[in-house]
């Protein structure tokens, strides 16, 4: 059978799945997503997928189906499908969800296998990370499905369920804390006299410079990090002004609370 995969919500997260999955390979046709706003689907139908206003056409007619809803939209989603008389039978339902539990996925679609992901904006480009804990109802075979759509979009890691919610909390929301450290150091080098979009190349030319000594040397950062830092030399001065302003801390209290709340936004669907 022909795989038809059916996004549920059509905004940033599952476009950059999705367009990850079209450089894999994945036709168009293949591609199903439901918006309630037509000018959101503009890009989607741009690509040549298949675009419409209802949740239920596309739960219906996929085999595989991603929700891409906010978490506190789930609800919402959960009475359109009640009202409507809709029931999951036989699908592989694939969860991007903030704080959605397989457990609770499981008790919605009992009569089909659940997998809680976790992507990033990055997918967009195939430099993403995909974390994914498989519901006790999926096979291996459902894994390799997913994973076979998922691997174009980045590095796909399988993850114990009770820690997605603290990567997340790094790889989910890590490229914000990295676009806002990008426009500081923008900004700091406006302030001694660059143009923003230099001071802006540099500054992300910088993250990726860095991930990848990390990614590709195995080297600890401390390590990378002493080795660009000259005794008597510039960067001490810099990292000491970092260290001053609590730079550490704050991205620890982060993850730390970004953790949290995700943990939280479990309510939604109690
Ligand atoms: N943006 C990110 O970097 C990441 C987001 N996520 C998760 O992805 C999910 C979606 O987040 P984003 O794409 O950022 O949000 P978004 O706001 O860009 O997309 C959500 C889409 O759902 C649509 N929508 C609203 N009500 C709907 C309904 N009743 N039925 C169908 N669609 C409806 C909205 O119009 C919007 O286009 C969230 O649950 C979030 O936790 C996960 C990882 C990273
Ligand atoms: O901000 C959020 O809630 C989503 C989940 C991880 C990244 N973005």
């Amino acid at each position: 059978m022909e795989n038809k995969v059916g996004f549920i919500g059509g905004g940033e997260m599952a476009y950059a799945v999705a367009m990850g999955m079209l450089k894999g390979g994945l036709k168009p046709a293949s591609i199903h997503v439901s918006n309630p706003s037509p000018g959101k689907l503009e890009r989607y139908k741009k690509e040549g997928m298949n675009t419409t206003s209802d949740n239920i056409q596309v739960l219906q007619s996929c085999n595989i189906i991603i929700l891409c809803v906010k978490p506190q939209i789930f609800p919402t989603l959960m009475k359109e499908m009640k009202t409507r008389g809709f029931k999951s039978k036989n699908q592989l339902i694939i969860s991007v969800i903030a704080g959605l539990t397989n457990a609770k996925m499981e008790e919605i679609f009992p009569d089909s296998r659940v997998i809680r992901t976790m992507p990033n904006t990055p997918c967009l480009v195939q430099s993403g990370v995909f974390l994914y804990s498989a519901g006790s109802s999926a096979t291996p075979a459902d894994v390799e499905l997913l994973l076979q759509l998922i691997s174009p979009c980045g590095e796909c890691i399988s993850l114990a369920e009770h820690l997605i919610d603290a990567a997340q909390s790094i790889c989910g929301c890590g490229p914000a804390y990295i676009y806002t450290a990008m426009d500081a150091l923008a900004d700091g080098g406006v302030k001694m006299g660059l143009p923003r979009a230099l001071s802006i190349k540099l500054a992300a030319q910088a993250f990726v410079g860095a991930g990848k000594m990390h990614l590709e040397t195995g080297l600890h950062p401390g390590v990378l990090k002493d080795a660009v830092t000259s005794p008597g030399g510039v960067t001490i001065c810099a990292l000491h002004e970092l260290d001053k302003a609590g730079f550490r801390a704050a991205l620890i209290n982060a993850v730390t609370t970004a953790t949290n709340r995700s943990i939280e936004m479990r309510k939604y669907n109690e």
